[in-house]
């Protein structure tokens, strides 16, 4: 049962789960105003010196204001619990909007962890389930049923991910009589190995090079741009730029979500063990896998997998165990986007493997040049 109030907010009804909390849909008491309220979950209740930064952090990001960032209105803390009220998007993740296969590696990670790489929180992209065809519809833009493997309302409540259920409870309110133990997914078992993906969710090419998509694609990518030149201008860093952080209006508006928040949990000793790092594997950038500093060029890294995925129909490495994935991003180069698609956009293959480049100078330097590149 979700909670029926947080703060000043009351909860209308759950929007979604990710790794770090659960999304609601829930009224502002004060303004009658609709809001999403995304409570965090993902560790113990915080120390009052964590929630005055957690407030600090988030003044931060209620100043930013652009048309492709979510706006945050405030963060509070509710029975201890984290809570951040946004702007409320009515639209899909762009893991729906434009069909990217799903499977990712599910390993809160133990003892195992190889030397030299930092312990890592949580590891899936989990908003993920079979797509949907719910929001072309609603854009007047049918399309012919690909198998059948479409057919998820993403407006619906979605699933708690494994990664959440790993954390002991999807709700904070429900499990404060959960020991802390039972809230750390540090002691539990790797989970077994992931399933071998299912062919009948790979894309076919036709359906990737349509260009209606491709359209949507490209216009997708240039917003996404905007928004990381916005913040990155402003000296933030997305740290977990991923499908699921990006919320596509039913204008077809973008809207980057969900970026501080990494930041706040990867420092926050109340939230996660010293050194945790908190990101999603399969678009970490090597730098970041490594626990270097980091800078713009790692949310370039992030979208260079987006974009790889969105052309191809598959991710740039694809592994069955964490730390083969790292090992692949840090030493293996992924096979050509061409090759994977033959008719995909030769111009656009080209900008994906720029920014998936190990070394950030390789890359793309700004949000702005891959902009251009994009354009051309
Ligand atoms: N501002 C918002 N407006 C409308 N729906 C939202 C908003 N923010 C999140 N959601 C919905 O709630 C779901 C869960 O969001 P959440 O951020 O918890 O998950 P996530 O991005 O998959 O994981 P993580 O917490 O690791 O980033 C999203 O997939 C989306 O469907």
């Amino acid at each position: 049962m979700p909670p029926k109030v947080i703060g000043p907010y009351r909860v209308l009804q759950t929007l979604g789960s990710g790794g770090a909390g659960t999304v609601y849909r829930a009224l502002d008491r004060r303004s009658n105003d609709e809001v999403a309220l995304k409570l965090l979950s993902a560790g113990p209740a915080l120390d009052e010196r964590a929630a005055r930064r957690l407030a600090r952090e988030f003044e931060t990001l209620a100043d930013l204001s652009h048309p492709n960032v979510v706006k945050v209105f405030e963060a509070g803390v509710h029975q201890g619990w984290p809570y951040l009220a946004m702007e409320l998007i009515e639209g899909l993740t762009l893991r729906h909007y434009l069909d990217i296969r799903g499977d990712d590696l599910i390993s809160p990670m133990s003892a195992s962890t190889p030397r030299g790489l930092l312990s890592v929180r949580r590891t899936v992209d989990d908003d993920f389930g079979p797509g949907s065809d719910s929001f072309s519809d609603s854009l007047g833009e049918p399309r012919p049923s690909m198998d059948g493997l479409f057919s998820m309302d993403a407006f619906n409540e979605e699933p708690p991910s494994e990664d959440l259920n790993s954390y002991g409870a999807s709700d904070p309110l429900e499990a404060e009589s959960e020991s802390d133990e039972s809230m750390d997914g540090f002691d539990l078992p790797l989970p077994p190995p992931r399933k071998p993906p299912d062919p009948s969710r790979t894309l076919r090419e036709e359906d990737l090079n349509r260009p209606e998509r491709m359209g949507r694609l490209k216009d997708t990518m240039l917003q996404l741009c905007e928004a990381l030149a916005y913040i990155h201008g402003h000296g933030l860093v997305h740290r977990d730029l991923k499908p699921s952080n990006v919320m596509v209006d039913e204008d077809r508006q973008v809207r980057l979500m969900d970026f501080g928040l990494a930041k706040f949990l990867a420092d926050d000793v109340a939230i996660t063990e010293a050194g945790k790092m908190v990101g999603t594997y399969r678009y970490m950038a090597p730098e970041q896998i490594l626990g270097e500093p980091l800078d713009g060029r790692s949310d370039l890294y992030s979208l260079g997998v987006i974009l790889y995925e969105l052309l191809s129909g598959r991710p740039p490495f694809d592994a069955k165990t964490p730390h083969e994935l790292w090992r692949q991003v840090l030493e293996t180069e992924p096979p050509p986007v061409l090759a994977l698609n033959l008719h995909g956009d030769p111009q656009f293959a080209r900008v994906a493997h720029r920014l998936i480049r190990k070394e950030p100078d390789d890359r793309f330097q700004t949000a702005e040049e891959v902009y251009e590149a994009l354009s051309e």
